[in-house]
């Protein structure tokens, strides 16, 4: 929460990165980096900025009703959106140049229409609210409202390389206030507004940043020193260095994925987190899948999904984001679980997991998998709730492979 206005050089940062991102569709990340790249910002001010973006990006639909402000126009009219979200979190007005007015009456009628109106107060464009209630039920409404809330910024700390407690100590060192988490063995909550990946522990790979409920998802898996272990749709390797950790890097960690880029990323995380026993491997057609058959004790198929778990942190993507793509991305899943889970071997486990709430792409596709596959016996699965838990959602499911 802020307690004091954006500056007017920070309050032109924020219209420049929506722009970026509504009106060229930059992923916000990216955005970020284009803005802040050769800028010397202190780390309060960065994290003010990011903080207001994600802010007006969770609640977009709501801020640009009040504005009376098009998204695709903000290069425009984004000086009265940002004076309208200070008028709404009651901030004196940023000390713009060439800033567009809010009149105060047509505020006021607009506050009390859009208070009637839950999802558009929620943030929540319609078709999402449409598949949230179809797909959740009664459960919908306080995901939505937990969606909305500024993401928390976790820590997990790397064991190869030290344990929570000397983690938190060597932080510290570097101004960086951590809290343990709660139920997350190894995580630790960021406190300070401090800019992590400049920290001389980050450099020396003692943590990496991944927010809690990712860390609960690696945690599932439970590989074992010594085990063959397949992480399929790896990406940047969020949960394969976690994985690695478990193993004490000892056996043999396969990290799999379609994009050659995110493995090179991954590789480069993995020497930084000495995670030795990570070998990585592009999927370059069925074969590379078939030649593994029946070798896994465990593979985790975290796969491409719709990210509806993780809007509080990529609160971008429920702009760019259409229905259309859901189908696709179930029946991809499908495809994923369907040829890959021939990689586990009589007795492993396979990991399904997804950072989705929507039920068609967990439960769901689970229950159909089991349905058509005999070779599988199911364990157990748990939907990690943003509303309970406040961290970003996400599904597992564990499944035993009981035959060939
Ligand atoms: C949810 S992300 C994985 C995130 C990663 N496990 C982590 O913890 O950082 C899904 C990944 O699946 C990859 N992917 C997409 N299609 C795939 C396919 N057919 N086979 C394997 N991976 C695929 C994407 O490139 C993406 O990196």
């Amino acid at each position: 929460m802020l307690t004091s206005s954006l500056s007017a050089s920070s309050t032109e940062l924020v219209i420049n990165i929506l722009a970026l991102v509504l009106e060229e569709g930059k992923p916000l990340d990216r955005a970020y980096s284009h803005n802040f790249s050769g800028l010397k910002l202190a780390a309060e001010e960065q994290a003010k900025i990011t903080w207001v973006t994600g802010d007006l990006l969770r609640r977009l639909n709501l801020y640009c009703y009040l504005a009376d402000v098009k998204t695709d126009e903000i290069e425009r009219t984004g000086s009265r959106l940002l004076n309208v979200w200070h008028r709404f979190n009651d901030l004196p007005l940023p000390n713009l140049q060439y800033a567009l007015k809010v009149d105060e009456t047509e505020y006021l009628i607009r506050l009390e229409k859009a208070k009637g109106d839950e999802a558009l107060w929620d943030g929540c464009p319609e078709w999402l609210d449409e598949m949230g209630s179809q797909q959740l039920g009664e459960a919908w409404p306080r995901e939505r409202k937990a969606l909305l809330q500024a993401p928390k910024r976790y820590l997990r700390c790397n064991t190869l390389k030290n344990s929570p407690d000397e983690l938190q100590a060597v932080l510290l060192k570097e101004s960086v206030e951590t809290v343990p988490v709660d139920g997350v063995e190894g995580a630790l909550e960021v406190l300070s507004n401090s800019a992590l990946f400049k920290t001389e522990a980050f450099k020396a790979g003692r943590f990496e940043q991944q927010d809690a409920g990712s860390q609960q998802i690696a945690s599932v898996v439970d590989a074992k020193p010594g085990m063959r272990v397949i992480d399929a749709c790896a990406g940047a390797g969020g949960k394969t260095l976690s994985i690695a950790a478990q193993m004490e890097g000892k056996g043999r960690l396969l990290a799999m994925d379609v994009e050659q880029w995110k493995l090179d990323n991954l590789k480069q995380r993995a020497r930084r987190a000495g995670a030795h026993n990570v070998e990585t491997r592009i999927i370059a057609s069925s074969k590379t899948i078939k030649r593994l058959k029946l070798s896994a004790d465990r593979v985790l198929l975290d796969v491409p999904c719709s990210g509806l778990g993780v809007l509080k942190r990529n609160p971008d993507s429920k702009w760019r984001d259409t229905p259309e793509r859901f189908p696709v991305l179930v029946d991809l899943q499908k495809q994923i679980l369907q040829s890959y889970s021939r990689m586990v071997k009589v007795g492993g486990i396979l990991v399904y997991a997804t950072c989705s709430i929507m039920t068609e792409e967990n439960r769901a596709q689970v229950d159909q998998f089991l349905a058509d596959n005999e070779h599988f016996e199911f364990i157990e699965d748990e939907l990690i709730s943003p509303a309970d838990t406040g961290f970003d959602g996400f599904y597992y499911a564990k499944l035993k492979r009981i035959s060939e």
